[in-house]
């Protein structure tokens, strides 16, 4: 079967009415299980789900070629999800996408939801990873763009995320603050194992197979949209960063708390600066181009890792 955009009406169930396949502004609770699972039969009758989707995997900025490798692909665009914000960031398609990846039924999120992005809440931009859950998925590949700090990594990089530092979930800002209905998991999460060993073992066996440079480590979310300032790269830098970037964060800690295994890599878009005297302007062009050019290498990378899950 080639790729089919799903573009049939359907009856979303929260609250919505169907509209030429677009689902009206809906009223979904994010800490509300029932929506979810609501969410989640939306989806399912919108898709031939040919089998469970054991692995999930969600695109970074430029990165959406991870998704365009995905084989008798069924996408649904996420305006054909009932509670789904549309995401509005430049190299974020908005495609949910079933199909075959590696030889397995994988579901694929073309585009994720930031926190910086207009009426969002983490919980909302961390639903993907729950409606993945009830779809069945164990296993989470998670991938970004980020700046480089460590000074061994150069452009065009990749770098396995070994551990993070969420920086708005210290702040009080988790997509786990609030109400938690158990059913989601437990209120109180151990993230002390978040990135699976076994799969940055995996992983790495895979990177030296492809003869691809695969660093290994701390990625570190802030809040954006604005890149940092030399002053903050200094300062993340002194507490153990590797990389600098805008998402993941809360997507491994909804997984975590579900059971989920991940695993994460950042594509090294650009180098983050330290010396305020010799300023370096970061874009999201530029952040977009390094990922266009990577991402060949980085569907072949996935690929071959899910092959070998
Ligand atoms: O979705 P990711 O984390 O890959 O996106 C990065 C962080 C910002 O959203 C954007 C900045 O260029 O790219
Ligand atoms: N900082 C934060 N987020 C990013 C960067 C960066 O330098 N590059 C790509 N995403």
């Amino acid at each position: 079967m080639s790729n089919t955009a799903l573009t049939n009406g359907h009856t979303n169930g929260i609250n919505g009415t169907t509209q030429n396949g677009v689902h009206d502004k809906v009223d979904f609770d994010p800490r509300s299980y029932d929506d979810l699972i609501m969410l989640t039969e939306s989806v399912r009758r919108q898709v031939d789900l040919k089998e469970v989707p054991t692995i999930g995997i969600i695109c970074g900025s430029g990165l959406g070629k991870i998704g365009d490798c995905i084989k008798d692909a069924q996408i649904l665009p996420f305006k054909q999800i009932p509670g789904f914000p549309t995401t509005h960031v430049i190299g974020h398609k908005g495609n949910l996408i079933f199909g075959y990846l590696g030889g397995k039924f994988v579901v694929c999120l073309q585009g994720r939801f930031h926190p910086y992005e207009h009426g969002m809440d983490l919980a909302l931009c961390a639903t993907p990873v729950r409606l993945m859950h009830q779809l069945g998925v164990k296993n989470l590949i998670v991938s970004n763009a980020a700046g480089g700090v460590n000074p061994k990594f150069n452009y065009g990089d990749l770098m396995l995320i070994k551990d993070h530092i969420f920086m708005p979930g210290l702040c009080g800002f988790s997509p786990l603050v609030g109400v938690n209905d158990p059913r989601f998991g437990p209120r109180f999460v151990s993230i002390h194992d978040a990135y699976d060993r076994q799969l940055r073992q995996l992983a790495q066996n895979v990177a030296k197979d492809l003869k691809i440079v695969l660093h290994e480590g701390t990625y570190v979310m802030s809040g954006g949209p604005q890149y940092e300032t030399p002053a903050e790269v200094v300062f993340f830098k002194t507490v153990g960063a590797d990389a600098l970037g805008m998402s993941t964060c809360h997507e491994v800690t909804v997984a975590r708390q579900c059971g989920i295994r991940v695993f994460g890599f950042s594509l090294i878009t650009n180098i983050a600066n330290t010396d305020a005297d010799n300023s370096v302007e970061v874009t999201h062009e530029e952040v977009l181009e390094a990922a266009r050019e990577a991402g060949d290498h980085a569907c072949t990378f996935v690929t071959e890792i899910i092959s070998r899950v």
